[in-house]
């Protein structure tokens, strides 16, 4: 496997089966193993797909030689850091640094309404966080990458910059290690799977870089945000267990205020909105038709288990006119 070119040979299988996804991931840790040698790499592991399947790759290949920084900005779904924790340190015995940045994204956040500066305040933040942790480390040479071949695709049409973790310093200076930067997202999904990932982690919706801060809608609080990750743990939970094949199904909390009645004395508390969509390239997208007892089950959990919320919505809209996302 030549891991330097970035286009896909023409006679390349696509990987489909486990059988396949054995082949791809021998010759891929020969390659990263040719590549590294004993050198140091660093990996910034969201616990998302491709960084999370990059990951176990790399453990395979090179053990501990690989350091992966997981950045908890506090703005992670529900159980998702403990289970990059579980799943790594636990499960492969990973080199595994876990940064608890909660406090820092959060302060930054603290009474900034407006989308896209909170955007940047996120981005800005993951990479102060990862360059201070990555100046830390002693000897690395490499920087890992969960690049597949839609980034190469994208970046060559000028669409978007080239993968990865946006705006790292220039002066960091890594050979790049991007062992999957050849395959299709079914692919990797495969090859992770073969590798001994959960289900949970390789068949993960897709989820937006700045986490929550995007869904618990304008100036962040502590509160609202935690109303947002059980809300959202509860819509994901029934969702799955109901086996329902949505593309994305998540929940945002405006900034509003409704009334209600709560144990015969008046509630002032919060909205609780789920979206879900079905889409086959985000370009556009339709609301799907969730059957009415999965509804009045997601409301009821919602009310009963989720402290602040007094209401429960479910969003009409299709993209166009809306986006998927609210922020
Ligand atoms: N909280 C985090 N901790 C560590 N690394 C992160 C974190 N969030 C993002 N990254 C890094 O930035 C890259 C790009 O993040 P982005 O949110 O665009 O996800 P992505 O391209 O879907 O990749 P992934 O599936 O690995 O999350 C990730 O692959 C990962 O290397």
């Amino acid at each position: 496997m030549d891991l330097t070119s970035n286009t896909r040979p023409a006679d390349m299988e696509r990987i489909t089966t486990p059988g396949l996804a054995d082949a791809f991931i021998a010759e891929a840790v020969e390659a990263v193993r040719a590549q590294v040698g004993d050198g140091k790499v660093l990996l910034a592991l969201s616990g998302g797909v491709d960084s999370s399947v990059v990951a176990a790759l790399l453990i395979k290949a090179i053990g501990r030689q690989v350091v992966n920084v997981h950045v908890n900005h506090g703005l992670m779904r529900k159980g998702e850091s403990e289970q990059v924790v579980e799943v790594f340190e636990k499960g492969m015995d990973a080199n595994l640094v876990y940064v608890d940045a909660s406090d820092r994204f959060l302060a930054l956040l603290e009474g900034v309404a407006e989308p896209e500066a909170k955007r940047k305040i996120i981005g800005g933040e993951f990479v102060a966080v990862f360059a201070e942790e990555a100046a830390r480390l002693e000897g690395i040479s490499f920087l890992a990458q969960g690049t597949i071949y839609p980034d190469i695709l994208e970046s060559a049409d000028g669409v978007k910059a080239h993968h990865n973790v946006g705006g790292l310093p220039e002066d960091m200076d890594f050979e790049l290690v991007e062992p999957v930067k050849l395959l299709y997202k079914d692919e990797v999904r495969v090859v992770g799977r073969q590798l001994g990932l959960p289900a949970s982690m390789v068949d993960r919706q897709p989820f937006p870089g700045p986490g929550l801060g995007v869904r618990c809608l304008g100036a962040i609080t502590r509160e609202r945000l935690e109303a947002l990750r059980e809300a959202d743990a509860i819509v994901r939970e029934e969702i799955e267990a109901a086996g329902l094949n949505i593309w994305q199904y998540f929940c945002v909390v405006p900034d509003v205020r409704a009334t209600g009645v709560r144990e015969g004395r008046r509630a002032f508390d919060w909205p609780v909105i789920i979206r879900c969509v079905n889409t086959v390239d985000a370009m556009t997208a339709e609301v799907p038709e969730l059957d009415w007892p999965l509804m009045k089950r997601l409301t009821a959990r919602i009310l009963a288990e989720v402290p602040g919320v007094c209401r429960v919505a479910y969003d009409l809209t299709p993209k166009p006119v809306g986006t998927i996302e609210w922020e």
